[in-house]
């Protein structure tokens, strides 16, 4: 949610937009536009200067597992650049340590917390598995995203259907390569 003042603000700026591209602010397909934008900013950056992600809960575990991994998480987000969607698949895996492990559920929901604020696809990666590391502080870490970027598809080089792929590794996923190996094979298989 934002606040009058801004909601304010974004409808001014997309008027001043529509006028700027030549359409007409007044016609009756646009009249509700600029609230209705602004609106959808509210939600689509609802973590920008947001309080930490505290909606999770551990559980202790009476025996360490091995790797939980959540594949094929869907996300969106707006890429910084030109504020586009980009949108895809995020895989989350890690080692508990401590034998703590998270809900389950809670771990789409940090993604969707991290995706809603412009972002490149390289710092969401990041941003996931630092988080990930704050709440839980787990023996390692693997976050890989695959990704679509209107921004490369509908305009600039057009490249419809092109995957950008990022990955980020920490602890025994970084110093294991078996580990690494193994996640790569599930999350491809
Ligand atoms: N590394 C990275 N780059 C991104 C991401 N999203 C968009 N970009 C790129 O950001 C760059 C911005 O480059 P500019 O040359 O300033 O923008 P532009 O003139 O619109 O570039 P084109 O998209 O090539 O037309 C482009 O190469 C985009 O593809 C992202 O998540 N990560
Ligand atoms: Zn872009």
């Amino acid at each position: 949610m934002i606040n009058e003042a801004n909601q304010q603000k974004i409808e001014q700026a997309v008027k001043m937009i529509l006028e700027a591209v030549g359409e007409d602010p007044k016609r009756e397909g646009l009249i509700e536009t600029p609230a209705r934008v602004a609106r959808m900013y509210g939600e689509v950056f609802s973590s920008v200067n947001a309080p930490a992600f505290d909606n999770y809960k551990l559980f202790p575990v009476d025996e360490t597992t091995e790797m939980v991994l959540i594949k094929d998480i869907p996300f969106y987000s707006m890429c910084e650049h030109h504020l586009l969607p980009f949108f895809g698949q995020v895989h989350v895996a890690y080692i508990p340590d401590q034998k703590r492990v998270m809900g389950l559920s809670k771990i789409p929901r940090l993604v969707n917390y991290c995706a809603k604020r412009p972002n490149v696809q390289e710092r969401l990666t990041v941003n996931i598995a630092k988080e990930l590391t704050r709440i839980l502080d787990p023996k390692g870490i693997a976050v890989s995203i695959s990704a679509r970027h209107m921004c490369m598809e509908m305009r600039g080089v057009e490249k419809t259907g092109s995957l950008t792929e990022t990955s980020y590794y920490t602890g025994s996923f970084k110093t294991d390569q078996d580990l690494k190996r193994e996640f790569l094979q599930r999350i491809n298989g």
